[in-house]
C-alpha cells in the first residue's frame, strides 16, 4: 500500500427498494482523523462495509492506499476495523480471543498482550468475554483493529457504550494514531465529540454526500460568527458602531452583531462611553450545522 489515502468514487449500493448509498464520492487523508457523519439510515455503515469488501457495491469503487480491500495482500497489516461492538466467543478470555486473531492473521501471539496494554485491558486480559462490559468490548474491538499495526483504521461508532472517561481515552488514542501518520475514519453520532476529535468531516444524508471539508471550514461556511452584546445603551452602541455592521436585537434584549470583531466592539463602546454588561462570541456548533445541513434528509427509507 503506497499511502493510507481512502478514495471513494461513485460508490452506490442498491438494495431491493432502497438506494442505501447513491453515487457517493469523497477522500480521506492520512495523518488526520476524519469524522463520517449522517443521520440514521444515511448509508454510513453500508459505505464502510463496501470499503471493507463485506458488501458488494452496485457501482463505483472504494480504494485504500490505491487498492481495493479485496486486493490487499495481508489486509490485517494494512487496515484495522471495528464494525460493531466486538464479537468474541463468550467463554474465551480477551487475551485468547486476540491470540487466535494473531494466529489467523499470521502475527506473533505476543502481539495480543501489546495491544491489550495499548487499550488498557491488561488487568482484564484473562477474564472471559461474557463478563466484559460494553465499554470493555469496545476496547477489545480496538485492540483487535490494532493487531496488525495498520496504516488505516476504519471505525464504525467506536465510542458506543463508552463512559466519559472512556470517550476521552478513545479521543486521545485516535488523535495519537493520526499523529503517527495513520488514516483514521470514524463514524459517530456524538457530534460534540466529533467537533473535538475530528480534523475533517464527511457528511452524508440519504446516501449522498452533503459536505466534505475541515471541521472549522464546514462550521464557518454555515454562517459568520456573531458577537452577543448586552448593554443598557443599545442605541448608543449601534450609533457608535456606524455603517457596515449588522445588528439584530434578540427577544431577550441582547444585540447580535456581525461584521465587527469583539475587540472593535469593546474599543468602540469604551470611546463612546457605553457600558457593556456582556460580550460573548457565538460560533455555531457542529450540532447546529449538522442539523441545518441534513434537515429533511434524516431518512427512514
Ligand atoms: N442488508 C440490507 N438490506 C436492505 N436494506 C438495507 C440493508 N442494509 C442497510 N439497508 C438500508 O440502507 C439504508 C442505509 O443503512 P446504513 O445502515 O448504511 O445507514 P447508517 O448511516 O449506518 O445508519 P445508522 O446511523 O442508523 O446506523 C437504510 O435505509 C437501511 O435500512
Amino acid at each position: 500500500m503506497s499511502d493510507g489515502k481512502i478514495v471513494v468514487t461513485g460508490l452506490t449500493k442498491v438494495y431491493k427498494t432502497v438506494r442505501a448509498v447513491d453515487d457517493l464520492s469523497f477522500t480521506v487523508e492520512a495523518g488526520r482523523v476524519t469524522g463520517f457523519l449522517g443521520p440514521n439510515g444515511a448509508g454510513k455503515t453500508t459505505t464502510l462495509r463496501m470499503l471493507l469488501n463485506l458488501v458488494r457495491p452496485s457501482g463505483g469503487t472504494g480504494t485504500i492506499g490505491g487498492q481495493r480491500y479485496a486486493d490487499l495482500v495481508d489486509p490485517i497489516r494494512h487496515v484495522g476495523a471495528i464494525l460493531e461492538a466486538s464479537g468474541a466467543h463468550r467463554g474465551r478470555s480477551g487475551r485468547n480471543h486476540l491470540r487466535m486473531l494473531c494466529i489467523a492473521g499470521g502475527l506473533p501471539v505476543s502481539r495480543a498482550d501489546e495491544v491489550l496494554d495499548m487499550v488498557g485491558l491488561t488487568p482484564a486480559a484473562k477474564r472471559k468475554f461474557k463478563g466484559y462490559s460494553l465499554g470493555m468490548r469496545q476496547r477489545l474491538g480496538i485492540a483487535a483493529a490494532l493487531l496488525g499495526d495498520p496504516k488505516v483504521l476504519i471505525l464504525d461508532e467506536p465510542a458506543n457504550g463508552l463512559d466519559p472517561e472512556g470517550i476521552r481515552w478513545m479521543r486521545d488514542l485516535l488523535k495519537g494514531l493520526a499523529d503517527e501518520g495513520r488514516t483514521v475514519l470514524v463514524s459517530s453520532h456524538l457530534l460534540s465529540e466529533m467537533e473535538i476529535l475530528a480534523d475533517d468531516l464527511v457528511i452524508i444524508a440519504a446516501g449522498k454526500l452533503v459536505r466534505q471539508g475541515t471541521v472549522a471550514g464546514i462550521i464557518d461556511s454555515m454562517g459568520a460568527e456573531q458577537i452577543r452584546v448586552r448593554t443598557p445603551d443599545a442605541d448608543g452602541l449601534v450609533a457608535a458602531l456606524g455603517e457596515g455592521v449588522g445588528v439584530t436585537r434578540a427577544d431577550d434584549g441582547a444585540l447580535r452583531i456581525t461584521g465587527a470583531s469583539r475587540e472593535t466592539i469593546g474599543d468602540t463602546a469604551l470611546r463612546a462611553g457605553v457600558a457593556i454588561h456582556e460580550l460573548v462570541v457565538d460560533r455555531p456548533d457542529l450540532e447546529n450545522v449538522f442539523l441545518q445541513l441534513t434537515a429533511g434528509k434524516a431518512d427512514i427509507r
